[in-house]
């Protein structure tokens, strides 16, 4: 487990104190002063007058702090926490349990499945195992799977893994279905690819490895010559552009096709925390597969919208609302928009989606060297952590833990970079730069929202240690992670799907615990689990929020803020 964690960029620093000291910062002084302070936000009640159970629960907390969290914040205390959290794609090179374990040591909060590769019984063997470590190894991987999409690409052509096209070859686009590698000759996976295009449009691999210009059409085959000479890798996508404009290629093919339905109801039945749609076109595509979802009572499963093509920048608002988060698909994306467009737009979405109060993932060629390599350029360090600097919810891996040969060392970069942005960000106190638009509409959704931003300007005031929320469906710890406070926020939740949902969202550690109505039951019951684990030691402070049963404007009112100091 020790060198599962063991950094490839630099030894773990300790965090150097803060510049300006918060005002609980003296333990000794904390502990001299009240030991159960209430700070009243706005309408807000004191927790004591929210109490609505007046005999004494019988429940027993066993909920536990993960296996990651509880070592790393032995190790390294509140402020050491990660807050950026981590995705892996699994492939064949960490589908084992134990490479899985490493995986799940080393911080890995999701897993992802892509749908484009393997079998389903490939798939669900390493559902299985990821559901065997969480339960027998204490770890809170959730489990994501990535549809397929409908997308144009080239077949495995089952030569060598690239084959080079030359300037001025000529090579023929083919639907036909064949064995084997011919030369000159591209298998195409969708039949109907070709319609559409004419004589004189441009055929661009991968966004630019090679291109072509259409110069013959025999029945549904292209007859082309390469124009850009460059490499054809194997799956490598195609898109189609007339006069410098891109074309829809597949004007007629749904996002979901009946094979990403098919992967859907195998989701649904192995019980996956995330389905990440492929090529979404507009919010209608999201809010389809939810209301399937809730037709099978599988509305917990989060659905994420992929951002990878035009079409989706062009609704993006209205997807972000719709989903319930995003992933920034580099990859696709960089086939569809000049590649110096991508960094402002991930700027822009990773803004919007916090503005909005939405996840989001920063995803594909974070590490791509490492595929090969055990370091990763400095060009790609820098590119991770200018996403942490964003403060993007999640970062991701792909080929590098899919295929690559350094699975364990990429992660720990990801963890070593965002750590240590993280922490110049929080000395930079950058976080108050961002306004916060208010989101909500009806009263109690307002007196949330503001009850967490509040929370979180005293939380960062006093500097307290960390921040207790209790939520039924994990709402307020969302909307308090949005405001990306310094001290870690443990969620604590009645509901297995909210604990898997919230390890996407920056900073917050969620456990499952059962909770009372009574809230200062639920608090002092929390603050002991806690002390027991170790989390918490005499001298600390913890800022608590709620957000237990707010079905009303009356009952919301209920919602209070407190700190208190562990004795
Ligand atoms: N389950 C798997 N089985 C075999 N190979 C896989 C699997 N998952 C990923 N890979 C390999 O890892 C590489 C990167 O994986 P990834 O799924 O992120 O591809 P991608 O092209 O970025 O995703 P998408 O197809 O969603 O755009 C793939 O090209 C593939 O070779
Ligand atoms: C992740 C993914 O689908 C992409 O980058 O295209
Ligand atoms: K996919
Ligand atoms: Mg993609």
């Amino acid at each position: 487990m020790a060198s599962a964690c063991r950094s490839v960029l630099s030894k773990p620093t300790s965090i150097p104190p803060r510049r300006n000291p918060p005002l609980l910062a003296s333990k000794k002084n904390q502990n001299q002063c009240v030991r159960f302070q209430t700070v009243r936000c706005a309408m807000q009640l004191d927790l004591k007058e929210v109490a609505t159970v007046k005999e004494e629960p019988k429940l027993s907390f066993s909920g536990r702090l993960d296996a990651v969290s509880e070592v790393d914040l032995r190790e390294k205390g509140f402020l050491g926490l990660r807050k950026t959290k981590l995705v892996c794609t699994v492939g064949p090179a960490c589908a084992q349990p134990e490479e899985l374990e490493v995986l799940a040591c080393c911080g890995m909060n999701v897993v992802r499945l892509n749908m484009c590769h393997n079998t389903r019984e490939w798939h669900r063997e390493v559902i299985r195992n990821v559901k065997s470590l969480n339960e027998e190894k204490g770890f809170n991987v959730a489990l994501m799977i990535d549809t397929e999409g409908s997308q144009i690409h080239v077949i495995d052509h089952g030569g060598s893994s690239s084959v080079k096209a030359e300037d001025g070859s000529a090579w023929l686009f083919t639907t036909e279905k064949y064995e084997g590698f011919r030369p000159l000759v591209v298998q195409v996976n969708y039949d109907g690819f070709s319609e559409g295009i004419v004589v004189g449009d441009e055929l661009v691999v991968e966004g630019g490895m090679a291109s072509f210009k259409v110069t013959g059409k025999i029945g549904k085959d292209l007859r082309c010559t390469c124009i850009d000479p460059g490499l054809l890798l194997p799956r490598a996508k195609l898109s189609v552009w007339r006069d410098g404009k891109l074309l829809d290629s597949n004007p007629g093919l749904p996002t979901l096709s009946t094979k990403d339905w098919a992967d859907i109801d195998f989701g649904i039945s192995e019980g996956v925390d995330f389905i990440a749609v492929s090529f979404v076109k507009d919010a209608n595509d999201i809010r389809q597969l939810k209301s399937y979802l809730a037709s099978k009572s599988s509305e917990s499963i989060r659905v994420l919208a992929k951002i990878e093509g035009l079409e989706s920048l062009q609704n993006i608002e209205d997807i972000i609302e719709a989903s319930d988060g995003i992933m920034v698909a580099r990859g696709d994306l960089g086939v569809q928009v000049p590649l110096e467009q991508i960094p402002t737009i991930q700027e822009e979405v990773t803004r919007l989606c916090r503005q909005l109060n939405k996840p989001v993932i920063v995803a594909s060629q974070l590490l791509e060297s490492m595929i090969e390599y055990p370091i990763p350029t400095r060009a790609e360090v820098a590119d991770l952590s200018e996403a942490v600097r964003q403060y993007t919810d999640a970062l991701m891996l792909s080929g590098e833990s899919a295929v690559g040969s350094y699975a364990e060392k990429a992660l720990s970069v990801l963890c070593m970079a965002s750590c240590r942005m993280e922490l110049w960000s929080r000395e930079e106190n950058r976080q108050s730069l961002l306004s916060q638009d208010q989101l909500a509409v009806s009263l109690p959704e307002r007196i949330a929202e503001q009850i967490c931003n509040c929370a979180v300007d005293i939380a960062n005031n006093l500097g307290v240690d960390a921040i207790f929320v209790y939520t039924k469906h994990g709402q307020m710890a969302s909307l308090l992670s949005r405001n990306r406070p310094d001290a870690p926020i443990f969620a604590f939740t009645d509901s297995r799907s909210t604990r898997k949902g919230l390890n996407l969202h920056w900073g917050v550690i969620p456990l499952e615990v059962p909770l009372s109505d009574d809230m200062e039951y639920n608090v002092v019951e929390t603050i002991n689990l806690m002390k027991v684990g170790g989390a918490l030691k005499s001298g600390d402070s913890v800022l608590v929020v709620s957000d237990i049963s707010p079905t009303s404007a009356m009952s919301a009112m209920s919602q209070s803020v407190l700190v208190r100091t562990i004795d």
